[in-house]
């Protein structure tokens, strides 16, 4: 079989993206009843491999989302499975595909309330999909509050109703559901929280939109994988010299030394050729007995910012990290400032973190107006608020554009870390990362994201390159090390979870399997 990654199965769609999609697929030729079939079949398909018989009821609502509802409902009871229906809307106001389906239903149309449920082993969610613009009322909350105090298993069409498919946020109540099956693709709602625990279990099925139609839509999100990014990594060639491995340059401050001492050790794992340390001379004991192969550089007492530049003059400092235990108490938060605009200013690449962002909370804008060349900035929830108030009051439930602005607003790369963590690209591109476990969420983690950063972005790597696949790979490792992990792990379980995306992603397209 031919190694043949592909790019555009990650794309995200929005609502209305999706809406184009369904569009232009009936503009190319695939009816709309046919759509809708392929839905409903998809949906019934897995809820056979994964239930054995029971009692289901089909909770429709009054759009096309209840019009998949009718067909699944059809082939359960085609299956020979007790089947009841319930539909919330009224006939007249379906669309073509949806009342032709309802027609096709030749069982009862029950009244929508919440008795039905009593005796339903699993409930169909074909209540409301892509369409929902309100958080659920009246009749169809009063179904979803019974369904969640009993406890019922739900299958969800599209996405639980009541979740916003595009961001991910819970208009209201939305019921939780076991599985969910959607269509096409993911939407970014299944990738964000809260809507990614509100889906249980996801299944993209395929339902005969042609892949041309992704090509007049000018997508801008995707799930993060390697696929994404494998080309640009950067792989060790064997005719390769540490000086073509870049050299990155990483700020340590004077009383957290073990943050800059992680991120260091995360960027010689990724593979920088070199990594150099500068660090005020009172700590310089502290970090040069605890590295070995990171070099350490000391900058003298009232003069750090001088020795600092000095370096940064140095053509082969390649890439810079300020902010891990960088200080912001007193002098040192000017210090960490004077850092921080002295690397963007030369136009170094540069990555932000901690409180390389937070010694910025007051004028923010005096960071953004810095930053002209290569960057990427890491912030967690905590640090956009105090970098991006006016982002966050303006979309407070939408992290996906939040971290889109904040690219665009600030120039950077935006890192908006999580258990889902978007990369934007101030050029529009943004990046859901999915495979971060909960174990990630320890202190000192996102030193080594840092770390990874700076390294792979001193092998050359482009900042949305490089962010997208050292926050891959962070969550890999946070796989592979699973419960018990502690930062100092990331840094060295990293190679074997590298020599497993190298063979998987390098070596198997090199000889073609
Ligand atoms: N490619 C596609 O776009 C396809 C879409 N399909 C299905 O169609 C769905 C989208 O259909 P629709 O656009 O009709 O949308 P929905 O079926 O999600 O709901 C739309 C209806 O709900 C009403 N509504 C919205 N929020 C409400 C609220 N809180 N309370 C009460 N009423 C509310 C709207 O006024 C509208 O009448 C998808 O989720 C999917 O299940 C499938 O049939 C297959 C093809
Ligand atoms: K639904």
């Amino acid at each position: 079989m031919n190694y043949k990654p592909n790019k555009s199965d990650r794309y995200l769609l929005t609502a209305s993206e999706m809406g184009r999609a369904d569009k232009a697929a009936v503009v190319a030729g695939v009816p709309a009843i046919d759509l809708m079939a392929a839905a409903g079949k998809a949906v019934a398909d897995a809820v056979l491999e994964r239930w054995s018989r029971c009692s289901v009821l089909v909770l429709c609502g009054p759009g096309n989302n209840g019009g998949d509802g009718f067909v699944v409902a059809k082939l359960l009871k085609a299956a020979d499975w007790p089947v009841r229906l319930a539909f919330l809307g009224s006939v007249e106001k379906l669309s073509p595909e949806a009342a032709h389906f309802y027609q096709a239903w030749q069982g009862e149309v029950e009244d929508y309330s919440v008795n039905v449920l009593d005796q339903s082993d699993l409930v169909i969610d074909a209540m409301f999909g892509a369409g929902l613009t309100r958080p659920l009322e009246g009749k169809a909350r009063d179904m979803v509050d019974a369904i969640i105090a009993r406890d019922i298993p739900v299958c969800a069409i599209d996405v639980p109703s009541g979740l916003d498919g595009s961001t991910g946020a819970a208009l209201g109540l939305v019921a939780p559901a076991e599985l969910t099956v959607t269509f096409f693709r993911k939407k970014p709602g299944h990738l964000l929280l809260p809507g990614r625990g509100l889906c249980g279990e996801l299944v993209v099925a395929d339902i005969g939109i042609p892949e041309t139609v992704l090509n007049e839509l000018n997508l801008q999100a995707w799930e993060n994988s390697p696929e994404l990014w494998y080309r640009n990594y950067p792989w060790p060639r064997t005719d390769g010299h540490k000086f073509h491995r870049g050299h990155a340059l990483i700020y340590g401050g004077e009383s957290m030394t073990g943050a800059s001492r992680l991120t260091a050790r995360g960027a010689m794992r990724i593979g920088a050729g070199l990594v150099t340390l500068a660090v005020p001379i009172k700590a310089w004991a502290v970090y040069a007995t605890a590295m070995t192969s990171v070099m350490v550089a000391k900058l003298e007492v009232s003069q750090e910012q001088e020795d600092f530049e000095e370096l940064l003059l140095d053509p082969r400092h390649n890439a810079i990290a300020v902010g891990p235990g960088a200080g912001l108490a007193g002098f040192e938060r000017i210090r960490t400032r004077k850092i921080v605009v002295t690397a963007l200013t030369t136009n170094h690449t540069t990555v932000l973190d901690a409180d390389a962002l937070s010694a910025f909370s007051e004028d923010p804008q005096t960071l953004f107006d810095a930053i002209n060349g290569p960057c990427v900035m890491t912030p967690h929830e905590g640090e956009f608020a105090r970098l991006f108030p006016e982002i966050n009051k303006s979309h407070p439930d939408d992290k996906l554009t939040r971290a889109r602005m904040a690219a665009k607003l600030s120039g950077a790369v935006v890192v908006l870390k999580g258990a889902d963590t978007v990369i934007a690209s101030p050029d529009g591109r943004a990046i859901i990362n999915a495979n971060a476990p909960a174990y990630l969420a320890t202190g000192g983690s996102g030193d080594v994201l840092a770390g990874f950063i700076v390294g792979l972005l001193a092998q050359g790597m482009l900042p949305f390159d490089a962010a997208s696949a050292a926050v891959w790979l962070h969550g890999e490792v946070g796989n592979d090390v699973g419960i018990g992990l502690i930062a100092e792990d990331l840094p060295e379980h990293l190679p074997k979870v590298l020599s497993a995306f190298q063979k998987h992603y390098f070596l198997a397209q090199k000889s073609g399997k």
